[in-house]
């Protein structure tokens, strides 16, 4: 009796609860809209003004995302609510036209994942077998923007990236930063019959530790990328592919064995790339393309104008010029942005003592 009595008093308060949901999801649902039409009115504006290639404002995505993570009190997370906006601005900009981002393919990479978590899922996502279609289809303006990753926590850069910008005109419109994690996955139920694993050059080299203790035996084939192992490892008898969560389930593969990754905070940086500039936000970093001559003390001029203007630096890399006249360029880092009047002094220094000096873009520092 008293046990009834208790369920049913439950079943009240379920009841009850459930009708002050309904509620609210019909305010939440009619502000949703509210919202897609000052989004729609924003997008008639820029029409008029002649904007008519991309609505798209990345400095302006930032600032609703930032404001929103400072207004949140919980008990949702600041990952949690700034996913929802993300996609939500998403939606908003999809009722225009849908942005076009091309990305490292197949379907199911990381860079595809990296391409939703930065533009929300109302895109349209085209996938290129290599980093150099991605930028010719920006280029061209087939697409506004590609996703490309640039450099991985375990493996260091992606110099294919980083060589790209030597003879590109695109700019850097923003970063994602994404957690990898690996996953050994075949047509077989037992690592016992693998006799070959395909993935992606740099997911091989995360695994390696992995792969040599529970497969010594076993050869590496490096392929084009993850999504292309799965592939394989889905029409060749005995073979297994190293990949993510989703390229499994796109190619219909069981998960043998999850997060083999030998670090276990492995995480990739992705750039995306545009043909517009990125306007200021507050909470910005450049990145810069600079060659030096190879005299001594040549580099320490360069880096000494960021010192004195207390400018910070978050990422130094050296590469062959591969075009002769210049012995080294350095692909560098700053925080701030190149109208921030610290940074754009800094700079004027910096040009003093170089033979060539690109800024590859000011852009929103990733959220999460
Ligand atoms: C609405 C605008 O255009 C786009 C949509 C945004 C949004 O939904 O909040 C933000 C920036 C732009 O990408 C705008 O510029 O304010």
């Amino acid at each position: 009796m008293a046990n009834s009595n208790k369920s049913s008093t439950a079943d009240t308060a379920l009841l009850q609860l459930r009708k002050e949901i309904d509620a609210i999801d019909d305010r939440i649902l009619d502000l949703l809209n509210q919202r897609a039409r000052c989004a729609q009115q924003v997008a008639e504006i820029k029409t008029a003004a002649g904007e008519v290639d991309c609505f798209h404002r990345p400095e302006r995505e930032a600032e609703v995302l930032r404001r929103i993570a400072e207004n949140n009190r919980g008990p949702l997370s600041q990952e949690a609510v700034t996913r929802f906006f993300r996609e939500l601005m998403s939606e908003c900009l999809a009722l225009e036209k849908p942005l076009a981002v091309a990305f490292l393919g197949p379907q199911g990479t990381f860079t595809q994942q990296a391409a939703y978590k930065h533009f929300g899922h109302a895109i349209q996502a085209l996938p290129l077998p290599t980093i150099d279609e991605i930028f010719r289809a920006v280029e061209s303006g087939a697409c506004q923007y590609g996703v490309v990753p640039v450099e991985n926590s375990t493996e260091g850069v992606i110099t294919h990236t980083l060589d790209s910008f030597l003879r590109s005109f695109l700019l850097i419109a923003g970063e994602v930063g994404l957690r990898i994690h690996h996953n050994l996955m075949s047509t077989v139920s037992s690592s016992e019959e693998i006799r070959e694993v395909f993935s992606h050059q740099q997911s091989l080299a995360q695994c390696r530790g992995w792969l040599d203790r529970y497969l010594p035996n076993v050869r590496r084939t490096p392929v084009s990328s993850n999504a292309e192992a799965a592939r394989l490892a889905a029409v060749m008898p005995n073979t297994a592919a190293i990949a993510g969560e989703v390229a499994a389930e796109l190619y219909g593969l069981t998960i043998l064995e999850r997060n083999i990754e030998d670090e276990p905070d492995n995480t990739t940086r992705f750039l995306v790339i545009g043909r517009n500039p990125v306007g200021a936000t507050g909470n910005d970093k450049t990145s810069l393309l600079l060659s030096t001559r190879n005299n001594p003390g040549a580099l320490y001029a360069v880096l000494e104008p960021f010192a004195r203007h207390g400018i910070s630096m978050t990422k130094i890399e050296s590469r062959p010029s591969r075009r002769g006249t210049w012995d080294y360029v350095f692909f560098i880092d700053v925080e701030g942005h190149r109208d921030d009047p610290r940074l754009a002094e800094a700079l004027k220094d910096v040009e003093k003592s170089v033979t060539m000096l690109k800024i590859l873009g000011s852009y929103p520092r990733a959220s999460f």
